[in-house]
Order: C-alpha cells, then sequence, then structure tokens
C-alpha cells in the first residue's frame, strides 16, 4: 500500500503541479467547463483512467463546474498515488 505524505512532501510536489493546492488532507483542483457536456465527458475520460488505476477521485460537478479532490481513503491521506492521478488528470486536459 502506497504511504501517506508528509505535508511537506506534498507541497514539494504540489510545486510541479498547475493549479491543485491541499485542503483538508486532499489535493484539490477546480474545473470550469462551456457546458455540461464538456463536463461531464471529462468526467468520462476521466473515470477511464481511474478504473485503470483503481484509484478514483471525490469530485463534484454543478452544471459546467468540476470541483476534483484527491486523497487514499486506504491510507487516510494524500500518497505518490493521488498524485499520479492528478498527473493523469492534467495530461488529459492537455491532449
Ligand atoms: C478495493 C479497492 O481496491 C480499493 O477500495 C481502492 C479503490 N479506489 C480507491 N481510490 C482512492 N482514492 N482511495 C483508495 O483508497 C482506493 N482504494
Amino acid at each position: 500500500m502506497s504511504k501517506r505524505l508528509e505535508p511537506s512532501e506534498i507541497e514539494e510536489r504540489l510545486a510541479q503541479l498547475q493549479g491543485w493546492e491541499f485542503v483538508d488532507n486532499f489535493i484539490i483542483k477546480s474545473f470550469t467547463f462551456k457546458d455540461f457536456k464538456e463536463a461531464f465527458s471529462a468526467m468520462t475520460r476521466i473515470a477511464f483512467e481511474c478504473e485503470k488505476m483503481n484509484h478514483h477521485p471525490n469530485w463534484e460537478n454543478v452544471y459546467n463546474t468540476l470541483v476534483i479532490k484527491l486523497s487514499t481513503h486506504d491510507a487516510g491521506g494524500v500518497t505518490e498515488k493521488d498524485f499520479k492521478l492528478a498527473q493523469t488528470i492534467e495530461t488529459i486536459f492537455t491532449s
């Protein structure tokens, strides 16, 4: 199992990612799309990657907005797996 990272390690890794922050034991980013269809389409693409990784986000979609919150439930905090998924999500948005 992945081990929970220390806040200082989390901040170090966040420096390599655009727009993610550490809040309440999650790494979080908010996205805004043109409309619901675009938001849900992005969620679908992300969902397939999550299934491959067996690692899943907490997220909230309201019409064209999506807030993604990542932590590793099994470890009770943020681990390398969350950074791997955050990186994958970034790749989806830039491809
Ligand atoms: C049984 C299954 O492998 C686990 O529950 C996986 C599934 N997806 C997961 N996703 C996240 N974010 N954290 C987990 O600890 C986790 N565990």
